[in-house]
């Protein structure tokens, strides 16, 4: 295969190998003569508290020794961990990596021959050895790689790090070191003290003073923090000059002194001698253990820290870190205050970066919570820049340059001021988000524990783990949030719990779907014992009052019509199925924006908050911090590639995913897959939906109300009873259809991926199948008229063809022996009065091939055979339960507590109508009898009826007809 080199380049190619090999040569012999040589890309500073991160972050250390280096091969920088500090190291920055070396070879001859005349030129990369630091002045000297000439090449590349006042890196200076005590000398504005781990049982005060060139700024990556990995500052008042300093030497003199070492796999020990002060402080650390055998404490290494933070701040102690441990990440807070980075001149750098006659273009872009990269095209100045940071790393694959985020202030600095350059900094948003990453101060990254004793008990101890997790971060985040956990997390008791925290500024606006506006209600009165009967208001007309109580429940429609009354501002804003509002054009968007601004906390919830594009997570973004992206446009252009077209901008693109990912996930929202919590969640998750009454026609509801009225009086013969009931159930089937479409339309639109749908009635089936083949969504069908050959092919096609979306099917007829695991949502339109025909059913969805938690959903209307059969299938349900035959409990599992039928005589008489003809002993012939009526009855049409009110016999086939008359004659 062709190079597609021209021979000048392969000239170059060769001639910059040759170089290469040259420098190899001549750091080797260097070495030789006993230097150690750390190789490869540079150590790179922890942002306190990214424990995480970290790990990652060191694994591109590599320490190699003279002997284990191999010229010729670059698995050679692949060396070996340095266990044996015993030497002063210089962390030789090879160009960031081989690649990066590679690179240089060929795009940056000048810089490579710098680092050819000073073999150990790093000016900000060390290590050092605790043993020699001991002994510095000792022989060992001739080892040591210790020599800052990084000025020099500073000076001689890059004005704007000109200034040797303010050298770009503090220097770690040994105290017995020719040179380096006279940059010492006049560098030194006031010490930090250092102690290493090693050498912590024997440091005398001389030891334990370390010079750096400025103590309020940190050091930076690469070396320095390598050399800080062993050191740990002992006190936080940085910049207090020789005071400082003559307190920490006196400091030092009156301590007990300890280390930190490891303990097992992840925890680590302190071996320390008896104080008071430190006891004290071990007793708070959640994870302590006392070792008895060693009579010394340990800890998990997630406190380690934080340990190290408080112990730092005791004036009695001394603790050495542990080896290896970085501790840039454990400094923090005041340390840094001196060198606190001006955030403000950062965001007005994001205004006004704009240069249009820059010939080298690029841009920052966020890449974790630590670090950033920047995408340019190629231009020596640059690199030679980038070479100049800390922390820089360059990835051979996506051939970008990152760096850490403190980093970033001094490199747009100089960036800015290369008059051919334009790089677009990072937005307003991420500097604002990141600030404390920027600043080199500590960032929050476990979520604590919110003090939830406000919140009723019920709810607070009903939490799973990760619901908790959802709660605390909404409460870390000041109420607003976008809680984007998947579909059946249970985001609705999180939010409940959340409002509930912010209880004393309430009243409460829920903005939900119509057709959970109900299910909304119900579920407060569930979760929060403590409201009175009174307190929730479901919106059902725009005349309502949108304050008449402390919660008041409206669907998106109907917000949009109350906007005189929008006027009356909430503190406390719930949105349920958020993206609703991505289109800002709509009304609903448009009604709810305001009041989203407006309000103290903010609420948002959705399984699915962008379904295609990241412009359509701009309203909710906005909603939850506003001053993000105050303008569409920015967004736009930087997450959503926009365009400018011949009509106008384009904003269906995606761009910077990570970024936005990261910036979403810091600041706004939370969100857990079922996987990533399946084992906290049952096998099964049942939920009553509670639908619209407006969905009942109000013919349907007089319809209804006669029958009920008529059941009520009671029949003559049981003949009649239960012809009025299975017409009372076929009524009920009618009533819902509008609303069941309702739903199942709201679920397709939240994008909810593949699942099932159980009805009775033929007229609901069809509704169903009509409404999906208007809106073109494929679906499978199996009912009583599918012949057997035909129902596993259905199975197959829906369980295999990703296109397959919604299954459709008959409780009586597909509730056994077909599997349909590839749906993990089971919607029944609607009830029946055996449970073991409804347990089947779910378990179409819920059986070996499942591998996840499996959400259901009943449909339940009020004024309908539903407020009996439902109560009655939690009782059945819970009898076998008790009885050890059935480990499903509705009660348990579904939002139900308070659906039952009012103790009012007239319910009564029809509940126990219900219990008499569904629940009494009856003999299995009875029940096939029962279930044949049933078949019969499912098969009515709305236009007709096993008897109407009027008393008009139904029209059906002549066997079907003989079934019923059979089952009502017994
Ligand atoms: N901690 C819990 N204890 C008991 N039941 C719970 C708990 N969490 C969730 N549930 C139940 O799980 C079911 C699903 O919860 P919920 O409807 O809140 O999920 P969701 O995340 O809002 O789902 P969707 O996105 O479908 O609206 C409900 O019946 C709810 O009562």
């Amino acid at each position: 295969m062709s190079s597609g080199l021209t021979e000048e380049q392969k000239r170059r190619i060769e001639e910059n190998r040759q170089k290469a090999l040259t420098r190899r040569a001549e750091r080797l012999a260097a070495q030789r003569g006993g230097q150690v040589v750390i190789a490869g890309p540079q150590v790179k500073e922890q942002s306190p508290g990214s424990r995480g991160n970290l790990k990652e972050e060191y694994n591109h250390v590599r320490f190699i020794t003279q002997h284990q280096q191999n010229p010729n091969s670059p698995a050679e920088q692949k060396s070996y961990l340095q266990k044996d500090y015993d030497h002063y190291t210089a962390n030789q920055q090879m160009a960031g990596s081989h690649g990066e070396q590679q690179k240089n070879c060929s795009e940056d001859s000048e810089q490579a021959s710098g680092i050819k005349r000073f073999p150990t030129t790093i000016p900000n990369s060390l290590s050092y050895s605790h043993k020699h630091y001991v002994n510095a002045g000792g022989q060992e000297h001739g080892q040591q790689a210790l020599i800052n000439l990084g000025t020099f090449q500073q000076a001689k590349c890059y004005p704007a790090f000109k200034n040797p006042a303010e050298p770009s890196h503090p220097r770690l200076i040994d105290n017995g070191h020719p040179d380096g005590s006279k940059d010492l000398q006049s560098q030194n504005k006031s010490a930090i003290k250092y102690v290493s781990p090693s050498s912590s049982a024997t440091l005398s005060d001389s030891e334990m003073l370390m010079n750096t060139s400025r103590p309020t700024e940190r050091e930076g990556g690469g070396g320095a923090s390598q050399a800080s990995g062993r050191m740990q500052k002992l006190t936080n008042s940085a910049g207090a000059g020789s005071n400082f300093e003559a307190a920490s030497y006196k400091k030092a003199n009156s301590v007990t002194k300890g280390e930190c070492v490891k303990y097992g796999e992840d925890r680590f020990q302190v071996k320390i001698g008896y104080n008071a002060e430190l006891i004290a402080l071990f007793k708070k650390i959640p994870s302590k253990s006392y070792d008895p055998a060693m009579k010394k404490w340990n800890f998990s290494l997630e406190d380690y820290s934080s340990f190290m933070e408080a112990a730092n701040q005791l004036s009695s102690v001394v603790v050495a870190p542990l080896e290896g441990e970085n501790a840039g990440g454990l400094t923090s807070g005041s340390h840094f205050i001196g060198s606190m980075v001006d955030v403000k001149s950062l965001l007005k750098m994001c205004k006004t970066w704009k240069k249009p006659s820059a010939l080298v273009k690029g841009k920052c872009m966020l890449i974790s919570r630590l670090r950033f990269e920047v995408d340019i095209g190629y231009s020596s100045e640059v690199i030679g820049v980038f070479k100049q940071m800390d922390s820089r790393n360059y990835d051979m694959n996506t051939r970008k340059w990152s760096f850490l985020l403190e980093d970033y202030p001094k490199l747009m600095e100089v960036l800015q001021s290369l008059v051919s350059v334009e790089v677009e900094p990072l937005p307003e948003a991420v500097i604002q988000t990141f600030a404390a990453q920027i600043q080199r101060s500590t960032s929050q990254t476990d979520i604590p524990d919110a003090d939830l004793s406000v919140v009723d008990s019920k709810i607070v101890t009903s939490l799973m783990p990760f619901q908790r997790e959802g709660v605390n971060f909404a409460i870390l985040r000041n109420g607003r949030l976008l809680l984007a956990d998947d579909m059946g997390l249970g985001k609705t008791i999180q939010a409940i719990c959340i409002a509930a925290y912010y209880r004393k500024e309430w009243p409460l606006l829920v903005v939900a779907p119509s057709s959970v506006r109900f299910t909304w209600a119900e579920a407060f009165h569930r979760w929060l014992p403590s409201l009175s009967p009174g307190s929730t208001n479901v919106i059902v007309s725009g005349k309502d009052n949108l304050t008449a109580s402390l919660i008041n429940i409206v669907s998106f429609d109907l917000l949009s019509k109350m906007d005189k009354q929008l006027k009356s501002t909430f503190q406390v804003v719930i949105i349920d199925e958020s993206h609703f509002l991505k289109n800002i054009k709509t009304a609903r968007c448009q009604a709810a924006m305001p009041l989203l601004k407006a309000a103290r906390r903010v609420i948002l919830l959705s399984g699915t908050p962008a379904m295609s594009r990241p412009a359509e997570l701009y309203t909710q973004i906005a909603a939850v911090q506003p001053a993000f992206f105050p303008h569409y446009h920015s967004f736009g252009l930087r997450y959503c590639d926009a365009k400018k077209m011949p009509w106008g901008w384009d904003y269906s693109g995606s761009s910077n995913l990570t970024e936005l990912k990261i910036l979403l996930e810091e600041a706004i929202m939370i969100r857990r897959l079922k996987s990533d919590v399946l084992s906290q969640l049952p096998a099964k998750q049942r939920k009553m939906v509670v639908v619209a009454p407006e969905g009942i026609s109000a013919k349907s509801k007089a319809v209804l109300a006669a029958e009920a009225k008529r059941m009520a009086k009671g029949y003559g013969s049981k003949q009649q009873e239960k012809e009025a009931l299975l017409l009372f159930y076929n009524r009920t089937a009618e009533a819902k259809i509008h609303s069941v479409v309702e739903y199942i339309l709201e679920l397709l639109e939240r994008g909810n991926d593949k699942f099932l749908v159980f009805g009775h009635h033929k007229i609901v089936l069809d509704a169903i199948v009509a409404e999906l083949k208007k809106k073109h969504v494929e679906h499978i069908r199996i009912d009583g008229s599918t012949p057997s050959a035909e129902r596993q092919s259905l199975c197959h096609k829906f369980q295999f063809s990703e296109k397959q979306v919604v299954a459709v099917l008959s409780l009586t007829a597909a509730n056994m022996g077909l599997t349909l695991s590839a749906a993990d949502l089971v919607v029944f339109a609607e009830l029946f009065w055996n449970p073991g025909v409804l347990i089947q059913a779910e378990d179409r969805a819920h059986r070996i091939g499942q591998t996840s938690s499996v959400n259901v959903h009943y449909l339940v209307a009020r004024g309908t055979a539903d407020d009996y059969l439902w109560p009655m299938i939690q009782e059945k349900i819970k009898v076998l339960g008790e009885a050890g035959l059935s480990e499903t409990n509705f009660s348990k599992t579904a939002e139900s507590t308070n659906y039952c039928p009012k103790p009012d005589p007239k319910q009564k008489t029809i509940y126990d109508l219900f219990q008499r003809t569904f629940s009494e002993n009856r003999d299995d012939a009875d029940e096939v009898l029962l279930l044949e009526a049933a078949d019969a009855c499912s098969e009515f049409d709305s236009g007709s009826a096993l008897q109407d009110t009027e008393g008009n016999t139904c029209s059906v086939s002549p066997p079907k007809k003989r079934r019923i008359e059979e089952f009502f004659k017994v």
